[in-house]
């Protein structure tokens, strides 16, 4: 059983997967060319693109960030670079009940029930979020077009409480190892080390610090829980991978639609359970009413319905 902590009613709305919108939390991998967006409102820079393969393809560079951080991981023990293949069903949603004003992550959404026309709404539950804290994990969906309207995959993240306030959550120190930051040594070869002009190298920079070199995305996220009051869930259309941060919270996969999807997971893992999935159960306070929900709106052909940030069809903020 993993460890629970208690959580509020919130009802999140789903907004449209995009690199500046999920920064925060990983990267979004997708052919540029294909962006959902207009480029008027494209905010992330634009990738470098060279030409390979005797001029027949196009070579995208760096299109995500992979980071194994294994060690910070108390046990030590070094990770390998795994390949899982991750079958995932489509979830089964919950009917909407009229529904008085619900706080939720983007302001009071007050949800008039007219509104829908021939649109459906249906609410998935979000009872349980994991992290992997020491490697980032992508996720590849295979054999899905970007036309598919039928099949789409959610994507909820939240962002890491700071550990003070965990504790706060719970009455209780956050549950799982806390990533060892190196200390500062105090022997006479540490402090030769950090001496500028360096007597090893005569480096006049000082060292960087430790996590500098990676993408904000990917640096540790602490050993905090996750904070559901800012809880997010982006729909991706099948023509998009999605990379989560090292220690993202996320919700186990979420499949919309009728039939599964193939995903190709690529992330480091040293086996030690504890330090490659750490899993956390939300659990509805005594009076609270229903916990964490993703409204689900869909269109009559299944298509997902984006309801708030970039490219929402009616936000109601
Ligand atoms: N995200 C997801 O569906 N599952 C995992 O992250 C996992 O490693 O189990």
């Amino acid at each position: 059983m993993p460890p629970s902590m208690p959580c509020p009613s919130i009802r999140i709305p789903i907004e449209l997967l995009t690199q500046s919108s999920f920064s925060q939390f990983g990267t979004v991998i997708s052919n540029p060319a294909h962006s959902p967006l207009p480029a008027s409102q494209h905010t992330s820079p634009s990738p470098k693109i060279i030409s390979a393969n005797q001029g027949t393809a196009l070579k995208i560079l760096d299109v995500t960030h992979p980071s194994n951080l294994y060690s910070l991981a108390p046990s030590k023990k070094p990770a390998k670079a795994v390949m899982n293949m991750f079958v995932c069903s489509p979830r089964e949603l919950r009917p909407h009940e009229p529904s008085e004003s619900m706080p939720s992550s983007w302001g009071d959404l007050d949800f008039d029930e007219d509104d829908y026309g021939n649109n459906d709404r249906a609410l998935f539950d979000v009872t349980i979020l994991e992290r992997h804290p020491f490697t980032t994990q992508t996720f590849i969906p295979m054999g899905l077009s970007g036309a598919e309207r039928h099949t789409q995959y959610l994507v909820i993240v939240a962002p890491t409480l700071p550990a003070s306030a965990s504790r706060r959550h719970t009455g209780r120190p956050p549950p799982y190892p806390t990533p060892e930051v190196k200390k500062r040594g105090n022997s006479i070869k540490d402090i030769f080390a950090r001496a500028r002009p360096s007597p090893f190298t005569n480096e006049a920079a000082p060292p960087p610090p430790q996590f500098s070199r990676l993408h904000p995305s990917a640096r540790p996220k602490g050993p905090g829980l996750p904070d559901l009051k800012n809880l997010r869930a982006f729909v991706a259309t099948g023509d998009q991978a999605v990379t989560y941060g090292a220690g993202t919270w996320h919700a186990p996969m979420v499949v919309i639609g009728q039939r599964p999807i193939d995903f190709v997971v690529c992330q480091f893992a040293n086996g030690v359970g504890i330090e490659d999935c750490q899993e956390v159960e939300l659990v509805p306070g005594r009076n609270t009413e229903e916990g964490v929900v993703v409204m689900v709106d869909s269109e009559p052909s299944g298509k997902v319905i984006v309801k708030a940030g970039p490219g929402a069809v009616m936000a109601k903020l």
